[in-house]
This record gives structure tokens, sequence and C-alpha cells, in this order.
């Protein structure tokens, strides 16, 4: 089967070939430069309409000559539908359209999103992947469960390409920025930047104020760029590695331009291989906008019937990635679900050792991150999780007593509670339960920082929060709303049948909580979505 493709969602013209028996793709793509500043939708939507032809007439001279016998040069076209630019968008549904009509072959809606993560798994041969997605107007975590990928965590505010282009322009520098920040902290050394993750969400607003604060203040940018890059990958190899563990898989694979960055490479295969899982990153010519991702995924849905009229082939300038009905694998193929026995465990952060009555957590020094980040982190984690422990009990939620604190060796002891964590168990009166904790801790002027399902310990009908060292005291409203997002997020990203404990939560939230807070939390959910 041979499947045309089409993207152009934002910056890249680009058409290619998938030819599924050869396995081969050919690509021909004609980038978008501006000249000062980002990218301009409109200069972006002309660079469009001038380029999509001609890159697609190279495809189709290449289909043409390479067809053999009596095979058909083209079977379907395939197009990115969305998320994107509107104006690009426009005009590339409408050339894919055009192409369908006058060849007399069906047309493929393809989600771009998807599409960089599919390649990764395509190439790699991996069963079932999480997967990072690092580009330009996007970050998140992707994981497949009973027909849908899971946004199991992502950006709460830019995606990660564009929040590095910001400060690149802030210095002079021209689109796009992440390839010049590469080169000039190959010259850098370390200085300390914001570092911000929620669960597995994460923000770059804050990291991305202080660099620009910190160029103005007179700091050489070579020193910024590799500390920017040891914050900004450190925070997106953490976060991966936390959906790994939380969702028991041992397979991921990166997506999107920014994974062309070797450092980010580096971190994400060394962090793998301190966990014994595979890692795989496509070539550059598959990381960056392509039209061969939109081709290759293109061929899997029309060989899955997955194609489409053109009056209902819409483009969608906010298709998110977990709206996709993925037609192309079986519902057998989810990501695994972790349940912990209780030997010994490594957590995505720590190594817990259990003893009768006791558990001993050590922040072990994780080899991906710069070492003073690294410190930095373990100790202030540490340090963290013991006050906020102990803190929250006061406060009269359950958790552990704290019976020893090493700060040197990021070591903790703490009293063992529970008999499982909530994920073995996820029943509506725990989750309830956890509503009425996070309640009164936030009341007390506290956000835990990390609820998720495996930091609960069931005991009965009695429930404990643990693992506080994200922990930090606030009264905003917005960092209590985190909470909750994080907390459903990981329902989410678990639960076979997320609806009624997603209500149960809230409920028991809603009865010693505050409204405003549930409120929030449906409009930081519309926010962290893809824009
Ligand atoms: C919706 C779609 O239009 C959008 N596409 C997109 O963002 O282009 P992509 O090719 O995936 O990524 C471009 C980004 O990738 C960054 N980038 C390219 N090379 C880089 C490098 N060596 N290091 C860091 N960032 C790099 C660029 O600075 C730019 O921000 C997306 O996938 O989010
Ligand atoms: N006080 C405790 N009593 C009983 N079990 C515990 C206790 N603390 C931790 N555990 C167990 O160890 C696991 C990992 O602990 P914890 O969440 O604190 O570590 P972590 O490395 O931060 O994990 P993650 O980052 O994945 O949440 C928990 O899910 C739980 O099963
Ligand atoms: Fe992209």
């Amino acid at each position: 089967m041979r499947v045309l493709g089409i993207e152009g969602t934002a910056w890249a013209a680009s058409a290619a070939l998938h030819d599924t028996e050869r396995d081969e793709t050919f690509i021909e793509s004609d980038p978008y430069e501006p000249d000062s500043g980002g990218i301009h939708p409109r200069e972006a939507a002309e660079h469009m309409s001038e380029a999509i032809p001609s890159v697609v007439e190279t495809v189709l001279d290449h289909a043409e000559q390479t067809a053999e016998g009596d095979e058909a040069p083209i079977d379907a076209v395939a197009f990115s539908r969305g998320p994107g630019l509107g104006p690009c968008l426009r005009i590339v549904g409408t050339a894919a359209r055009a192409l369908a009509g006058a060849l007399d072959v069906p047309l493929v809606g393809v989600n771009h999103m998807v599409a960089h993560l599919e390649i990764g798994r395509h190439e790699s041969g991996f069963d079932s992947p999480v997967c990072l997605n690092a580009s330009g107007a996007n970050a998140h975590l992707l994981g497949y469960h009973n027909g849908r990928y899971r946004v199991l965590g992502e950006t709460m505010d830019t995606g990660v390409g564009n929040a590095i282009d910001k400060f690149t322009r802030h210095v002079g520098w021209t689109h796009p920025g992440g390839p010049k920040v590469e080169q000039a902290a190959a010259d850098g050394e370390y200085i300390d930047l914001p570092y911000t993750v929620k669960g597995m969400d994460f923000s770059f607003s804050g990291i991305m104020s202080a660099a620009k604060q910190a160029y103005d203040d007179g700091e050489t940018v070579e020193d910024i760029c590799f500390s920017l890059q040891e914050h900004v990958f450190g925070m997106l190899t953490e976060v991966a590695e936390r959906a790994l563990s939380l969702t028991g898989t041992d397979e991921l694979v990166l997506g999107g331009g920014v994974g062309q960055n070797a450092r980010l490479r580096e971190m994400l295969a060394s962090m793998c291989e301190e966990r014994g899982a595979a890692f795989y990153a496509p070539d550059p010519r598959f990381l960056r906008d392509n039209a061969g991702m939109i081709a290759v995924l293109g061929a899997k849905m029309y060989a899955a019937g997955d194609t489409i009229e053109i009056e209902d082939s819409a483009i969608d300038p906010n298709y998110r990635p977990d709206q996709v009905p993925v037609t192309w694998r079986g519902a057998a193929e989810s990501v695994a679900r972790a349940v912990d026995a209780d030997a010994d465990v490594k957590g995505a952060e720590a190594t817990v050792e259990f003893h009768d009555e006791e558990v001993v957590k050590r922040r072990l020094p994780k080899a991906y991150r710069h070492p003073e980040l690294d410190a930095r982190l373990r100790r202030e984690r540490t340090v963290a999780e013991a006050r906020l422990t102990s803190e929250a009990r006061r406060a009269g939620v359950p958790t552990p007593l704290v019976r020893d604190i090493d700060r040197r060796e990021a070591t903790i002891t703490l009293q063992r509670v529970g008999e499982m964590d909530l994920a073995a168990t996820l029943d509506a009166d725990a989750v309830a339960s956890v509503g009425e904790h996070l309640a009164a801790l936030h009341a007390a002027g506290i956000v835990h920082g990390d609820p998720t399902t495996r930091n609960v310990r069931v005991d009965g009908d009695r429930t404990f929060l643990i693992d506080f060292g994200l922990g930090f005291h606030t009264g905003h409203v917005e960092d209590h709303a985190m909470d909750l997002h994080v907390f459903e997020q990981s329902i989410e990203g678990t639960a076979a049948e997320p609806e009624p404990l997603l209500e149960a939560f809230e409920a028991g939230y809603a009865a010693a909580g505050d409204d405003e807070v549930l409120a929030r939390l449906r409009s930081v959910e519309s926010r962290g979505r893809y824009r």
C-alpha cells in the first residue's frame, strides 16, 4: 500500500510517500523561516500556499517513478487535520481534498500529535510504549488505554519549543531558537533556575521569566542556555520516568522537534537505562514536523478502514490526541497498569525499603540530572517531605509519623502505614476520603504537589497520604486546583471506569473544601489542553 501524506500545521510544508510493503518513506519538505520574530500565522499560510503544491508535485513524480508493474502510484491521501495554525491547516486541507479527488482515492485525516507518537512506535517496533512528545507547541506524555491515547501529563502553559524560542527572541536570535540554545549550551556552566513539576504535569513560565531576567542581569547567554537545557529537559525526563513508573511500562518513545536535541535524548536514554526500560528516538527527519509521519500513520488508519468523506474532513486547530478513536490498534494493547506488591519498591523518585513497622525512603542520585540540580532537588524534597508530612498530620490529615531524617543522604524513615496503594484498590469510598483529606490540607494552606493513586495508602476504610516531597505552602486557589487536577489525571490514567471515581472524589472535596477550587479545576482542565 502506498499513502501520500501532507503536513503543514505551522512551519513545515511537507509531502511524503510511505510504501508499506517496502517500509520506505520518501519525504520532501520546504520550511518557512521568518526573517524576524516568531512564526507569523499569515506569513506561514502564504508559505504553505506557495510551497505545498511543489512538494506534492515532487512526491507525485517519485510515486509515478517507483510504482512497479500494475501497482497504483497512490492508494490514499493523508493530511494533518490539526492541531496547528488555522490558516495553515486550511490550505493543507484544501490541497489534500483536491488531490484525493483528482486521484480518485480515499482521504485520511491524521492528528499531528498522534503522528509524532506513532512514528516512534512504528520505527521501534515497541508494543505499547509511553510517548513523550516534545515539540514546539506541545509537551505531553501519552499512553494507549482502551482505544484512546490518554494524556498522562502535560504542560500547564506553553509547549517546550515555544518556551525556548521565546527566550531566544528575547536575546535577539532568529527563529527557531532550539538549535541555537543547544549550540550555546556547549560553552555554558550551571546556574540555578526554577524547576516546576506537579505530579506528571509541569510548567515553563517560571523558568522562562527567570531566564530572561538572568540575561537582563548580565549572566552569560551560554550559562543560561546550558542551565535551561538542564532544567527543562530534567523536568521532561522526570515526568517521563513518573509515567513509566505509574503505568508499569518499560518502553519509552520520543516525538517532536525538540527531540532533535542531543542532551534531551541523552537524559532520556540514561533514565531508561537506569530503570531497565527500552528507549527509542526516531531519526531527526521523523522528529521535526514532516509528512513522513503523516503518511505512516495515514497508512495504518487506511488499513483499518479509517477514512473520511470530504464533507467530514474539516480541520481542527485544537485537535487533541485524546479525542482520536484509535482504530488501528487492538483493545488488548493497553499500557500495563502497575500494582505493587509490598516488596521493596523503586518509585519514580526514590527507593523504599520495608521493615515491620517502618519504611526507609532514599532519594538516590539520578545520573541523568546535572549533579548540582540533583543535589538541590534531593535535599529540598527530603526536607519538604519530612516537614509537610508532620504538618499535614497536625491539620488532621492521616499521614505516617516521621521517625528520622538524614538530609545529607536524602533519606527519611517513616512509619509504615496502610496495606496497599490506592492504585491497587480503586474504590469510590477510598477516593472520596482522599477528597476530604485534600480539602483539610488546603484549608491548612498546604498543597500535596503529587497526589496520585500511588501516593495514597489504604487500610480498611482508612486512607493515608504519603510522599509530600513536591508539596509546599500556599493559599492560592490555582495551586489547590492543580492538586485536584493531578489526582484526577492519575485516576484517568489508571482506572478502567474513571467517571464514578471522579464524582466521588469531587463530592468528598466539596463536603469539606472550597467551591472556588472546584470551579478553578474546570478552567485548569481546559487550559492545559493544546493551544
Ligand atoms: C502543532 C505543530 O505545528 C507543532 N509543530 C512544531 O512545533 O514543530 P516541531 O518540528 O515538532 O518542533 C519545532 C520546535 O523544535 C525546536 N527545536 C528544533 N531543534 C531543536 C534542538 N536541537 N534543541 C531544542 N529544540 C529544538 C524548535 O526551536 C521549535 O520550537 C507541534 O507539534 O507542536
Ligand atoms: N509510609 C509508608 N508506608 C507504607 N508504604 C509506603 C510508605 N511510604 C512509601 N510506601 C510505598 O512505597 C511506594 C513509593 O513511595 P513514594 O511514593 O514515597 O516514593 P516515590 O519514589 O516518591 O514514588 P513516586 O514518585 O512514584 O510517587 C509507595 O507507592 C508505597 O507503596
Ligand atoms: Fe509537530
